[in-house]
């Protein structure tokens, strides 16, 4: 970017002409390296990038595009993701450990990214593939641009691919298995084969996002975001919370409705779970195949009946096996914050957030469970209740980060239930 070029359009031309905001720390162009002080000079150009990586897919298409973040050769399967915000979040969703996120709005990285829109410590996914990295990053809170966060954290990206044609194969195809490189060396046969011979299915990928020890939670949302009156707290019920790759806004929310949480490590025995005497037990989101986790299973037909559990995603796919259903692979799963489900109880329609690749059969269900909700895009298995059981348990995420709110009721569906349980014993 020439400072002739600032002079013709001024000193925030690099932002649509808007007024770089917030911090005082000035404006980032992250694809061309201009800086941008707070009065507009700029500190730093280099020449604008042309193609360095590649994304060889498993159909044998090769897909040229630009690096940001790691460089390096990195495998995984292919998903898209309809949000049109909270790339954050997403990034640090430990469910999509083992995936490549494709994001099919085209512009992203303009709002960078902050300390507070964390969904777990750690970015476990394999990549993200996006069209368009925002020349400036501009928000009140952000402390970093994308393209440094991801590089920190050593996670590859690019960009100036055809994520639309892309998507156009995922969805005819079905979810491929990828290769992303910038080495050079590698052949487009040698990414291939890496590709082919690489699978998600029937890996264990929850025991290496989930903590190491017990821990107590106590973050609520924020009073600034507080969008629902959760009400007043005068009981306040224990909850167990099982790590499968849990995200900080399912805790958050179960926090502000009230409850003290502890959370317990993917493989925390369900003997140890039920001598803490929990008022209810949650069974977290989680990445990969439920069927590859029999241990995880296991605990769940443990705990089941005897104190309310909440399932939700990997959860929700584990108490559908626990009570001896069938979890199936989606073609390209559901992965965006504009999915409708309804709640077949009353009819209610909610936006939801939602990112799986499997489901559970219902047909495969026994007899009293319930299929409380339905994705109306396929009419797939959203949600589940067995009240003989004190469970109940959804596919998607009510917590939304990043997402619609419409399904936050369901936690207090959950402390309700704990409320009656202890009630009546
Ligand atoms: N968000 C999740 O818990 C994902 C569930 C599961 N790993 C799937 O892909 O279907």
């Amino acid at each position: 970017m020439s400072s002739k070029f600032m002079e013709i359009l001024g000193p925030n031309a690099l932002n649509g002409g808007l007024p770089i905001k917030g911090n005082g720390r000035g404006g980032l162009c992250i694809r061309c390296s201009v800086s941008l002080s707070t009065d507009g000079s700029v500190t730093g150009v280099r020449p604008w990038k042309t193609s360095d990586a590649r994304l060889v897919l498993e159909d044998g298409s090769v897909w040229r595009a630009k690096s940001f973040g790691a460089s390096g050769t990195q495998v995984g399967e292919v998903v898209f993701n309809t949000s049109l915000t909270g790339y954050q979040e997403i990034l640090t969703d430990p469910s999509y450990a083992g995936q490549f996120v494709l994001m099919t709005n085209p512009h992203i990285g303009n709002t960078g990214v902050n300390p507070v829109d964390e969904e777990s410590a750690q970015c476990f996914l394999a990549g993200l593939v996006i069209k368009s990295l925002s020349i400036c990053t501009s928000n009140w809170q952000f402390t970093e641009t994308l393209e440094n966060f991801l590089a920190k954290r050593n996670i590859m990206g690019i960009y100036d691919v055809d994520t639309r044609a892309i998507t156009c194969r995922l969805r005819q195809d079905g979810s491929l298995i990828g290769v992303l490189s910038t080495e050079v060396l590698k052949t487009d046969e040698e990414l291939l084969e890496m590709a082919r011979n690489w699978d998600i299915v029937g890996v264990d990928l929850i025991s290496s996002v989930s903590c190491d020890a017990p821990y107590n939670w106590l973050d609520k949302t924020d009073a600034a975001w507080e969008f629902k009156a959760t009400g007043g707290h005068p009981e306040s019920f224990h909850v167990v919370a099982y790590d499968f790759g849990v995200k900080h806004n399912i805790l958050r929310r179960l926090a502000s409705y009230g409850c003290k949480i502890t959370v317990v490590p993917s493989k925390w025995p369900a003997s140890e779970t039920l001598k803490m005497n929990p008022d209810g037990v949650l069974f977290s989101n989680g990445p990969g195949d439920p069927s590859a986790v029999p241990y995880a299973v296991e605990t769940v037909k443990e705990i089941l009946g005897k104190v309310p559990v909440f399932g939700i995603c990997m959860g929700h796919q584990l108490l559908g096996q626990a009570l001896g259903g069938k979890t199936f692979k989606m073609k390209f799963g559901h992965h965006g914050g504009n999915h409708p489900v309804r709640d077949l109880r009353n009819g209610r329609v909610d936006i939801s957030s939602q990112n799986h690749n499997y489901a559970v059969d219902p047909a495969s269900l026994p007899e009293g469970v319930e299929v409380t909700h339905i994705n109306l895009n396929d009419g797939s298995c959203a949600g589940l209740a067995f009240p003989a059981q004190k469970m109940m348990s959804l596919q998607y995420h009510p917590e939304a980060s990043p997402g619609p709110h419409d399904s936050d009721t369901v936690f207090k569906e959950f402390v309700d239930m704990m409320k009656q349980n202890k009630q009546a014993s």
